[in-house]
């Protein structure tokens, strides 16, 4: 089971998820997470060995990909935003690192979408979509219906996020047979304020699945 505790902008927060597969940085100015590429390298400093550092993008340039990737080494990179298959094909070759997708789903006419990505991206992160108005793409703590993905092949790993919380995430992993989870609102203690004692149970919680 793959766990990825995404939106870390504090010191406590990075400790605590020190045993998750993959740590996120958001770098959406947006988002009340963001951090900048400078503050992203001090906290990426503690880091030994542990995490893999996963770059949090929506519809990004190649320059601000290529100034944050100056600023702080990134393992992984996480496309949120419109990106199309031919742009997770550019990145991934111009950068040289896996591609994380994130697609929203609604229906089971979301997840064929999943397909022209398959040669392009190294990893999926099924989401919901944004609500009516919500002003991000993604970490809204809005779930989607996990029974969609019960019982399907999805071709490439994958990661569940969407209103995931220490309290759901086991029936979630069990439902949507999923084999790896990713959280943000569902461990902080306001928005955008991670809290270290919910990321370690939503950590032992998706572990014991
Ligand atoms: O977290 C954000 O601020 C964010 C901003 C823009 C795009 C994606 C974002 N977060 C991602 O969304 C999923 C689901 O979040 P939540 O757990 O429902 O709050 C999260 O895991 C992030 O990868």
């Amino acid at each position: 089971m793959q766990v990825k505790i995404c939106g870390i902008t504090d010191a406590a927060a990075m400790q605590a998820a020190a045993d998750a597969d993959f740590l996120g940085f958001v770098f959406f100015p947006p988002s009340p997470r963001a951090v900048t590429p400078a503050r992203a390298a001090e906290l990426s400093a503690s880091l030994a060995g542990g995490p893999q550092r996963v770059g949090l993008f929506v519809d990004a340039t190649d320059d601000q990909l290529a100034e944050t990737l100056a600023a702080v080494p990134l393992d992984v990179l996480q496309l949120h935003g419109e990106e199309t298959p031919d742009r997770c094909a550019a990145v991934r070759a111009r950068f040289g690192l896996p591609v994380m997708k994130a697609l929203g789903i609604a229906s089971a006419a979301d997840l064929e979408g999943l397909a022209a990505y398959v040669p392009h991206v190294d990893r999926f992160l099924l989401d919901a979509k944004a609500p009516p108005g919500a002003p991000l793409p993604g970490g809204n703590a809005a779930p989607f219906d996990w029974t969609l993905t019960a019982g399907r092949t999805i071709p490439r790993p994958w990661l569940l996020a969407g209103g995931l919380t220490p309290g759901n995430v086991a029936e979630a992993i069990r439902v949507a047979g999923a084999p790896g989870v990713d959280v943000s609102s569902g461990v902080e203690v306001s928005r955008g304020v991670k809290d270290p004692d919910r990321i370690a149970a939503f950590i032992a919680a998706a572990r014991g699945a």
